[in-house]
C-alpha cells in the first residue's frame, strides 16, 4: 500500500475544532497519514482563546527535524505560526528539505479577536514563507493585511490575488467566509485566469477551524498527487459537508464535523 503523508505545521487548539487537531482529524479522513510540528500551545475552546504559550524556536526546528531526517512528507501546510522567529525556522527547514507542495494558511487572528501572529511577523510571512507557498489560503481580512489595502469588490479582490502571486505564491485562494451574502466565494488565481469557487452561503455560527479545515483537506489532496486545482475544490467540497453537519458542541462557536464528508456523522 503506498501511503500518503501530510504534515502540518501549526498551534495546538485544545477545544479540537481548529489547528493542529482540526488538521489531523481532516488529513485521516482524506486517507494521509498526519504528522505535526507544534508552534505554539493554546488554552481555547468554542468561546474564545484563553492562553496562548509559543514553542520555542530549538523545540519547532527539531520537531521538523525529527521528521525530515526520517519519514519525511508529500505536502505540508503551516498554520499558527505566531512571530517572524518561527517563520524564518520554518521556512528555511523546507528550503533545507527541499519540500514541495507547501500550503500556507497565513493565520493571524482567532474568530473571537485573539491574535496569533504578530504584527511585525507579517513582513517575514511575505518575504520568507510566500516564496515558497504552492497555494496561500488568506481570508479576506489576512488579504488586507498582506497587500495593506481594502478589499470590498471583485476587482479589489483579484488585485490582492495578483499582488500576493506576485510575492511569490504559486497560487493564491482568497476566501469569502467573511463576507456576506447569499453565497460564499472563494477567489482561485493562478497566475493565468482568476476562478469563482462558488457555494451557497451556510447559515450557522458553528464555524470554528474552517479555515484550518480547508487548507488541511487541500494538502492532504496534494500529498496525494493530485493536481492544485482539483485539491482547491476538494477542500472545498470538505468544509461544506464539515459545516453543513456541524456537531453543535459548545456554548460558543462550535467545529465543523470532520466525519461529514465520508458520511460516518
Ligand atoms: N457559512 C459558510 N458556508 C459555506 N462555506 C463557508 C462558510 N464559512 C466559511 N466557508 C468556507 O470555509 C472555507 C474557509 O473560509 P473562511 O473565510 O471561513 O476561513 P477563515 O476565516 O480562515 O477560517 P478560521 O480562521 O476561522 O479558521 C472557505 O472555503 C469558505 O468558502
Ligand atoms: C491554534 C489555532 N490555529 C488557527 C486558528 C484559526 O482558526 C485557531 N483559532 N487556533
Amino acid at each position: 500500500m503506498k501511503v500518503y503523508k501530510a504534515l502540518t505545521i501549526a498551534g495546538s487548539d485544545s477545544g479540537g475544532g481548529a489547528g493542529i487537531q482540526a488538521d489531523l482529524k481532516t488529513f485521516q479522513e482524506l486517507g494521509a497519514f498526519g504528522m505535526s510540528v507544534v508552534t505554539a500551545v493554546t488554552a481555547q475552546n468554542t468561546l474564545g482563546v484563553q492562553g496562548v504559550y509559543p514553542i520555542p524556536i530549538a523545540g519547532i526546528t527539531e520537531q521538523i527535524a525529527a521528521i525530515g531526517d526520517d519519514l519525511g512528507t508529500d505536502a505540508l501546510k503551516t498554520g499558527m505560526l505566531f512571530s517572524s522567529e518561527v517563520i524564518d525556522a520554518v521556512s528555511e527547514k523546507i528550503d533545507h528539505y527541499g519540500w514541495h507542495n507547501v500550503v500556507v494558511d497565513p493565520v493571524m487572528v482567532a474568530k473571537g479577536g485573539a491574535k496569533l501572529l504578530q504584527d511585525e511577523a507579517i513582513r517575514a510571512l511575505i518575504e520568507k514563507l510566500i516564496p515558497l507557498a504552492t497555494v496561500i489560503t488568506p481570508n479576506i481580512p489576512e488579504a488586507e493585511l498582506l497587500t495593506n489595502r481594502d478589499i470590498n469588490t471583485l476587482e479589489e479582490r483579484k488585485e490582492a490575488a495578483k499582488s500576493i502571486y506576485n510575492m511569490g505564491a504559486k497560487t493564491v485562494v482568497i476566501k469569502g467566509g467573511h463576507g456576506n451574502g447569499q453565497e460564499v466565494v472563494d477567489l482561485f488565481y493562478d497566475g493565468e485566469v482568476f476562478e469563482k469557487m462558488v457555494s451557497p452561503r451556510i447559515e450557522t455560527r458553528h464555524t470554528h477551524g474552517t479555515g484550518c479545515t480547508f487548507s488541511a483537506a487541500i494538502s492532504a489532496e496534494l500529498a496525494k498527487g493530485k493536481e492544485i486545482r482539483e485539491a482547491v475544490m476538494t477542500g472545498k467540497q470538505f468544509i461544506r459537508a464539515a459545516i453543513e453537519k456541524q456537531l453543535g458542541i459548545g456554548k460558543g462557536h462550535g467545529p465543523t464535523n470532520h466525519w461529514a464528508y465520508n458520511e460516518r456523522g
